[in-house]
């Protein structure tokens, strides 16, 4: 299989020329990020049996340790979520009250009926019954968010979780700032711990004395959040898609500003060190155009640390010979967020397969999916979206079936129980059945 040739140029993406590339393309062709190296899945063990083995105390050594902080409490409350709502500026208090009234508004309109079939005598009642409580984990290392609390503990809420709490790594104060203290006051959240990390999710998984374990955890978060989740799964519910550092693949053309472009590349990879970013493109200078503009703002951004590491490492720009094959190409990526940033790239969006979620339209920026847009934001990364979807509903579900056995049923469909478990050899089970049938 001929591989990508990737030509290394002086801008800020490393360019990939697909035009005269023969066949299909294959996952193996796309370079990924490294997988996690055996030092840091023992690390995470470590932690967690830490917590396991101290609770509470491992909690405030471990915080000391990793985040540098003597957390005031572990465990802050309702009251102190109002006071931070009320200490913000009124614009923010709005903002974040508009995300949490659009997310609310999306899965509102998601919330699944239960179903009822009735035939030979038997109907089976599905239910979708919510999990009693969930553990919402939101990051805070390099940044913070308050809109993952919005993203994480609105979904449940309308889930019908009874009980909600996020944990979220602590403030230089040893406290919770007051963003996403408010952003929990929104969502009905019930209590916040100002612990991170692994540390944050043993917490929940396995409880301490001041933390009550949970039923699930859901949300997003570094490489040490992660293995954590994966090492807790087999003890308590874990959210859906693997939730890591930000993608983007931005489609785009000359229709569009190649600013725009640019900046949508930015907004990813300004998240952190190891996001991923393409530009795929069928216009070569529009390329050029584009590089220049993200090599013009990178060098006066705010965040330009991050920004450099994940374009130095994972910044491609894809030139294609056209839609079809930009489509082709996104969908082996399988970033968590596509931009078709194009005019008439609705009809487009139908041939997605693999994306966390895809934003259509020249102002379809992803930074409108990280705060207002309604979907969550908690979407597979890693090219986890071949299988995976964005946190949802169902995260936060358990099925349930009941089956009602009328009269009828044992002469409708005993004789199927009754040849099935005889030739499996259970006879009891046929048994049961017959004696049925005799009395
Ligand atoms: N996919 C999504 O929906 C989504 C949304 C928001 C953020 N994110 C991603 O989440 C990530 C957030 O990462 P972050 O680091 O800023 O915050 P984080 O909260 O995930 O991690 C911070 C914690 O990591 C732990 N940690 C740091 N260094 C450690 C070490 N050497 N050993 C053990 N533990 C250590 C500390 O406990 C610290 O509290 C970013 O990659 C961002 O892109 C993803
Ligand atoms: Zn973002």
């Amino acid at each position: 299989m001929e591989k990508m040739t990737l030509t290394d140029q002086s801008g800020a993406l490393t360019t990939v020329d697909l035009r005269m590339r023969q066949g299909t393309l294959t996952v193996d062709d796309i370079p990924r990020p490294a997988a996690p190296d055996e030092e840091t899945v023992g690390r995470v063990r470590q932690i967690i049996a830490q917590v396991r083995a101290e609770g509470d105390v491992a909690l405030r050594s471990l915080t000391k340790e990793l985040d540098g902080v003597d957390p005031v409490s572990l465990v802050l409350g309702r009251e102190q979520m109002e006071e931070a709502f009320h200490s913000l500026a009124t614009e923010l208090a709005q903002a974040l009250t508009v995300a949490h009234r659009r997310i609310q508004q999306v899965y509102e309109a998601e919330v699944p009926t239960s179903s009822r079939v009735s035939a030979d005598g038997i109907t089976v009642v599905r239910r979708n019954v919510p999990v009693r409580s969930a553990g919402c984990y939101v990051p805070g290392g390099s940044a913070r968010y308050p809109s993952t609390v919005l993203h994480t503990a609105t979904v449940a809420a309308v889930a019908g979780v009874e009980h909600i709490v996020v944990a979220t790594p602590p403030s230089p104060e040893g406290s919770v700032d007051a963003p996403t203290l408010a952003a929990a006051f929104v969502a009905g959240v019930e209590a916040v711990y100002p612990i991170g990390g692994a540390q944050a999710i043993a917490a929940l998984a396995y409880g301490t004395e001041s933390i009550e374990r949970v039923d699930t955890i859901a949300g997003p978060g570094n490489l040490y959040v992660a293995l954590a989740k994966a090492q807790v799964a087999l003890d308590v519910g874990i959210g859906s898609s693997f939730a890591g550092p930000s993608e983007v693949v931005v489609i785009a053309d000359p229709s569009v500003d190649p600013r725009y472009a640019a900046l949508d590349l930015a907004v990813q990879a300004e998240h952190g060190p190891h996001g991923l970013a393409w530009l795929v493109t069928w216009d070569e200078q529009y390329l050029h155009d584009v590089d220049r503009a993200l090599v013009a703002y990178v060098d006066s951004a705010p965040r330009l640390g991050a920004i450099r590491s994940t374009l130095a490492n994972n910044g491609y720009a894809a030139l294609v010979r056209g839609r079809e094959q930009a489509l082709e190409l996104a969908n082996l990526i399988a970033p968590e967020h596509l931009e078709l940033l194009y005019q008439d790239g609705e009809k487009d969006a139908a041939l997605v397969k693999s994306a966390g979620v895809t934003f259509v339209g020249i102002d379809g920026t992803a930074a409108f999916g990280d705060y207002v847009a309604g979907p969550s934001h908690v979407l597979p990364t890693y090219g986890t979206a071949r299988f995976a979807s964005g946190l949802g509903l169902e995260d936060f579900y358990r099925r349930q079936h009941t089956v009602l056995i009328g009269p009828s049923a044992i002469d409708e469909l005993g004789w199927a129980v009754e040849e099935i478990a005889k030739v499996e050899g259970l006879y009891a089970h046929a048994e049961s059945i017959a004696i049925r049938r005799r009395s």
